[in-house]
């Protein structure tokens, strides 16, 4: 392990001097343990990092006043819809689909790790059950798909085909779901075709460009986005794997959303056929300020807009017909080929620029107390998953029906929206309009008819 010294003379490098300030009167156990941490941070890549973040900072907040200028919806050559157009194309998608699963050359990458704020859970947000009658939690129901997609490709091909499952956690979910995972036996899967890495980690910063401390022992750190996906899978050498099982494309998601469709034949047929390299699913806005990005363009290249980045003048633009004009909303679901993944790791990466999000960082105060701020007083630098966009060459969108792909939970009950209820209702719609198309009847417990309307779920 470095010297303090050494350790010294590298942060006053970085200007980042002030997180040694309580190092002398630490107990050597945490001394230690603040030494490591502070050993991990490549002085100029800390330098650079606290830099951008202040300038970022001192640049005046909102979009860049040009952004509606620049913005176009996206053309309609590149959007396909899995409920419009003619039902023999969706069957040859879905055929498509359905054969390269078959063939193994599928897999799904989760985005888990973050932190669950919102929510208000200190746990990572795939242990969460949203009070299903069986209890599950979103870790349960989406192993379960991906375990009956498998099985369906099997059926059609004859084979036993197999759905790689990549979980990319961070330091705060890690731990955690790998130990939830075996506890519940992988939920039945086979744990080597279950493979969680895990994302880095960024210090936060102050408005003045200085990391923070959390404690007097430790510097406070945050994952670095979704986008941190693309370093995570060069750290843990993700495509090498994928490539050893002959994986070919990716359908990546994120934690949240669950209505989600693994591995979606529809989707992953439509993505082939159309040769993409990228592609996203999107649904229509449910109202301008709903909390999603928007797919459309920037300067003539497709993009993802994100909702905190899209000023409520545009959010709120309307087409000709009378909807909104930024209709496609981002649901977090993204088909990559490995190639352009692989394009990503190794030459592009470095060009996705970090967003900037405002946070309440919990501190320390000059004289070593823990401090709660009431408002925000540091900046966290993320990357964005989609921001890999516009280097697709052929991007596509793909247009679901949000109340059979698209109930995030992203709030606790007391929000009125996207909340344990709201997405134990959507599961529980959707399964009863699967039970009816399938010719099932609900009855009540003296035998008379009920639920024949998926609406009569709304009260569950
Ligand atoms: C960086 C990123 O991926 N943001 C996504 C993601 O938002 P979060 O607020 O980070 O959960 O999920 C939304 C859909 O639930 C999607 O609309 C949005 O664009």
């Amino acid at each position: 392990m470095a010297s303090e010294a050494d350790l010294r003379a590298r942060l006053q490098r970085a200007s980042q001097e002030h997180l040694l300030r309580f190092c002398a009167e630490l107990a050597p156990e945490p001394r230690a343990a603040l030494l490591a941490q502070l050993e991990a941070l490549e002085p100029e890549a800390l330098r650079q990092h606290c830099q951008r973040a202040a300038a970022a900072c001192a640049r005046p907040p909102g979009p860049p006043s040009d952004l509606a200028a620049r913005l176009q919806p996206l053309p309609p050559e590149r959007v396909g819809s899995a409920t419009e157009g003619d039902p023999q194309t969706r069957r040859l998608w879905e055929e498509e689909g359905f054969h390269q699963i078959a063939l193994n050359r599928v897999a799904v990458l989760l985005l888990a790790g973050g932190q669950g704020t919102r929510l208000g859970v200190t746990y990572p947000k795939g242990m969460y059950q949203v009070g299903l009658p069986s209890q599950k939690t979103l870790y349960q129901l989406q192993a379960e798909r991906i375990r009956r997609v498998e099985q369906l490709a099997g059926e059609r091909y004859g084979t036993r085909c197999t759905v790689p499952w990549y979980i990319m956690t961070s330091e705060f979910t890690l731990g955690p779901t790998a130990k939830f995972f075996k506890e519940h036996d992988f939920f039945h899967l086979d744990p080597n075709n279950v493979i969680m890495f895990e994302q880095r980690m960024l210090p936060a910063v102050s408005f003045d460009g200085r990391a923070i401390l959390e404690r007097k022992d430790k510097v406070a750190m945050a994952p670095d986005g979704n986008g941190g996906l693309y370093s995570a899978l060069e750290d843990h050498q993700i495509l090498e794997d994928m490539e050893r099982r002959g994986v070919e494309f990716v359908h990546v998601y994120c934690v949240d959303n669950i209505l989600v469709r693994l591995a979606d034949p529809v989707f992953i047929g439509f993505c082939v056929l159309r040769g993409a390299d990228c592609g996203a699913k999107v649904v229509e806005k449910a109202y301008p300020e709903e909390p999603v990005g928007v797919v459309c363009q920037v300067d003539g290249v497709p993009q993802v807009v994100e909702y905190s980045e899209i000023s409520p003048e545009v959010a709120q633009l309307r087409a000709p017909g009378g909807g909104l004009l930024y209709n496609a909303g981002n649901i977090c679901n993204h088909f990559f080929t490995r190639d352009f993944l692989r394009t990503v790791t190794r030459e592009l990466e470095p060009l996705l620029q970090p967003h900037v999000a405002v946070k309440k960082v919990p501190c320390v105060d000059e004289h070593g107390h823990p401090v709660k701020p009431l408002q925000p007083n540091g900046i966290k630098m993320e990357k964005f998953v989609f921001d890999v966009l516009p280097f697709a060459k052929n991007f596509v969108a793909f247009q679901v029906l949000r109340e059979e792909e698209f109930s995030p939970l992203k709030n606790a009950d007391s929000a009125d929206r996207d909340n344990p209820s709201t997405s134990r209702r959507a599961l529980l719609a959707q399964h009863c309009r699967w039970a009816l198309r399938a010719g099932a009847r609900f009855l009540d417990a003296h035998g008379t008819r009920l639920l024949e309307q998926p609406r009569d779920w709304r009260n569950c």
